[in-house]
């Protein structure tokens, strides 16, 4: 296992052939990998692993799921044209953001109440993030504290996801939390004020984020506890009730977004933003980088899938802040796409947490290590050294997929 890197630290992932040759060797050795490469596959191993409520929870998506599945048939759409007898043989995955050089244009993107998938929850996911140097992204509904999970982080890259709550200084204390606690950057997601309609979710009236597996962010907070009837261990109800009528900020609106630049220093970055008009606000607005999202088809069933809205955006923006991607990244060349598209990196959702069904913190890592080298051998068949000299010429678009 790699030691915890210190911040600022740059830890380059091997390149993709040295951990295919471990592979190998250690296969001729009866060690066959302990995780399915294939994330399908993954995903079969997390189902069976998981309660059925808890798997349905993390692979469903709103209404009939055609967002969802939209999402991954849009990769399909875009194919890259591989270009020969470039010399590869010193290859760079690096991309610089927010001031920080990453080993790979990749982040954990924010996943709710891991508690529900395995026991350490996000302290494993972070553990295995800081170990290869990706930044994770923290969600506000997290099973432990951000303070926890900073701590289990060491000195690993971090940032928090921020669901703005409906009160003013409970959201000023969680974001100043977050700064006090070593995270890099506070991610304000759009678009889930309110809950989307899922029905896996509604069949089983099934709401873990309602449980003290979501709540641990509120539960230890001195502003949200300081009016509460009865402290949240005497009586939980008080807590969740209060919790319900906060979450979802439903008057909230750009103006608001100069509230949170009074409250902290950190860099603010919007998640969800698919319309190109919203990306020219967010810019004017001055904040530091938009997400590409559909929240992984889980908000707006019939949405418009998140590469597809990638372009769009990209050109707003016009290269005046970074762009970042997610909603469907599930191998390498899912990152080179994006990349090509104008993300300077991307997020990846779902398939960690088939890791940690699966196996853990290790399980995670694993996960990680194999998307960094199936990217670096993408990028690199493809005829391509480095992250950043990838752009739109590496893609053509089939007319239909
Ligand atoms: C089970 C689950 C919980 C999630 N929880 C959050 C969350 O707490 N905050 C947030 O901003 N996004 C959350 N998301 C959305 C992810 O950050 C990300 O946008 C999405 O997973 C990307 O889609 P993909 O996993 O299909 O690639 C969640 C997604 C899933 C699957
Ligand atoms: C009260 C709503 C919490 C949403 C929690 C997690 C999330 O984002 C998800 O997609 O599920």
């Amino acid at each position: 296992m790699s030691e915890t890197p210190h911040e600022g630290d740059h830890v380059s992932p091997p390149y993709g052939s040295e951990r295919q040759f471990q592979i190998y060797m250690a296969g001729l050795q009866g060690q066959l990998p302990a995780l399915p490469l294939d994330v399908q596959e993954l995903e079969r191993r997390a189902k069976e692993r998981l309660s059925p409520e808890a798997y349905d929870y993390v692979a469903g998506g709103a209404g009939a799921e055609d967002t969802m599945q939209a999402n991954l048939a849009a990769f399909q759409r875009w194919s890259i044209v591989p270009r020969m007898l470039g010399n590869i043989a010193q290859r760079d995955l690096s991309v610089e953001l927010l001031g920080l050089r990453l080993p790979a244009p990749l982040l954990l993107a924010p996943i709710g109440v891991q508690s529900i998938i395995h026991p350490e929850a996000e302290l494993a996911v972070a553990r295995a993030a800081a170990s290869l140097g990706i930044p994770f992204i923290l969600s506000t509904v997290s099973s432990y504290t951000l303070e926890e999970v900073a701590r289990a982080a060491g000195g690993g890259p971090r940032w928090f996801q921020l669901y703005w709550p409906a009160d003013a200084e409970f959201c000023a204390s969680l974001v100043q939390r977050a700064e006090r606690a070593g995270y890099g950057a506070i991610v304000v997601t759009l678009d889930t004020r309110l809950i989307g309609w899922r029905p896996r979710d509604l069949q089983r009236a099934y709401l873990p984020f309602l449980q003290a597996q979501g709540l641990a962010n509120y539960l230890s907070d001195p502003v949200f506890r300081r009016d509460l009837p009865q402290t949240p261990e005497e009586n939980p109800f008080p807590a969740i009730q209060k919790y319900v009528s906060s979450f979802g900020h439903l008057t909230l609106q750009w103006e608001d977004l100069a509230f949170l630049r009074q409250h902290t220093q950190l860099p603010v970055l919007l998640k969800g933003i698919l319309h190109p008009d919203d990306a020219r606000r967010a810019v004017e607005c001055g904040v530091d980088g938009v997400i590409v999202s559909n929240h992984g088809g889980r908000q707006v069933a019939g949405a418009i899938a998140a590469l597809e809205a990638l372009p769009g955006v990209v050109e707003a923006v016009a290269g005046r802040i970074p762009v970042l991607f997610d909603s469907g990244i599930r191998q390498g060349a899912d990152i080179v796409k994006a990349v090509a598209l104008g993300a300077r990196a991307v997020l990846l959702g779902r398939p960690y947490i088939w890791g940690l069904a699966v196996g853990g913190e290790a399980g995670v890592r694993e996960v990680l290590q194999n998307m960094l080298a199936d990217l670096d051998l993408t990028l690199a068949l493809s005829g391509f050294v480095s992250v950043s000299s990838l752009d739109r010429s590496a893609l053509v678009k089939a007319e239909r997929a």
